[in-house]
């Protein structure tokens, strides 16, 4: 089977094995950890606040400096990571945000095409302060993608956004991973974004991986539909939440 640069397997994007992290002696956050993401695999990760998502996602990323542990994790070469805010420098317009450190020629032309993608075409000179909570999310997911990553870390992209961008931000993120087919993990809080999105979901707590629920929902996923609504008993109940309290984590 072929290899890549990091020695993984091409069945395999991301492998991690007995991964232990802690920020204090008397509490582990992460404890014996594994987890194994197939190329072009969208998984979602929930877990009550304080389970380790962050951590987990950051230990990926490489941005874990703060936690001590061991373990063994292998990622591909290009990995891409979006956060809650967009992290969009101020001083840089939107299209100079998006091809930051990209190499070659053809990299505005790239930089352009991926905001097209994301519905802003014609707003390349913008500053960043010009644009929504929304639009510059679309930014941030676009400068994630015109590196083509084989990974991209999504740490709660849309927390911060109203209820109905955030359903626009679903079926663009779902459109473009279509599309680019990088492997995806998502840390959210929001069990029908989960639901609605990824392939497979997960369920942190006390430390490791409890629960993990393969969304096999075809086509259209409505969440009035009673199989979806079935998903969603199980993974509130996973997260400790009755049937009746179903909006957030
Ligand atoms: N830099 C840090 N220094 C000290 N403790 C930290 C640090 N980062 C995280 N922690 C602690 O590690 C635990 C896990 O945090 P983490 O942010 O991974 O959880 P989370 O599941 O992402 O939470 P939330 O859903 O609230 O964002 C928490 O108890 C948190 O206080």
């Amino acid at each position: 089977m072929a290899t890549n640069a990091r020695g993984l397997t091409a069945a395999t994007t991301v492998r991690i094995r007995d991964l232990h992290r802690s920020f204090t002696d008397d509490r582990p956050v992460l404890s014996g950890l594994d987890l194994a993401i197939e190329p072009g695999e969208f998984v979602a990760l929930l877990g009550r606040s304080g389970s380790g998502k962050s951590t987990l996602l950051r230990a990926l990323a490489g941005l874990d400096q703060d936690a001590r542990g061991t373990g063994d994790i292998e990622v591909p070469e290009q990995v891409s990571v979006v956060f809650q805010d967009s992290r969009l420098l101020p001083w840089q317009r939107v299209l100079s945000n998006v091809v930051i450190g990209l190499k070659g020629p053809d990299a505005k032309a790239r930089g352009r095409e991926a905001l097209a993608e994301v519905g802003l075409a014609g707003r390349e000179r913008a500053w960043p302060r010009e644009l929504s909570g929304g639009e510059q999310q679309r930014v941030a997911l676009a400068r994630s993608l015109v590196r083509e990553p084989e990974l991209l870390l999504a740490d709660e992209p849309f927390g911060a956004l109203d209820a109905l961008t955030r359903i626009k931000m679903h079926g663009l993120l779902r459109a473009l991973y279509e599309r680019h087919q990088p492997a995806v993990l998502l840390v959210t809080h929001d069990v029908d974004e989960a639901i609605v999105l990824a392939d497979r979901v997960l369920v942190l707590d006390s430390g490791n991986v409890r629960t993990e629920r393969r969304i096999d929902l075809d086509g259209h996923r409505d969440p009035s539909d009673p199989r979806f609504a079935r998903i969603r008993t199980e993974l509130l109940a996973a997260l400790g939440l009755g049937a009746d309290l179903k909006e957030t984590a």
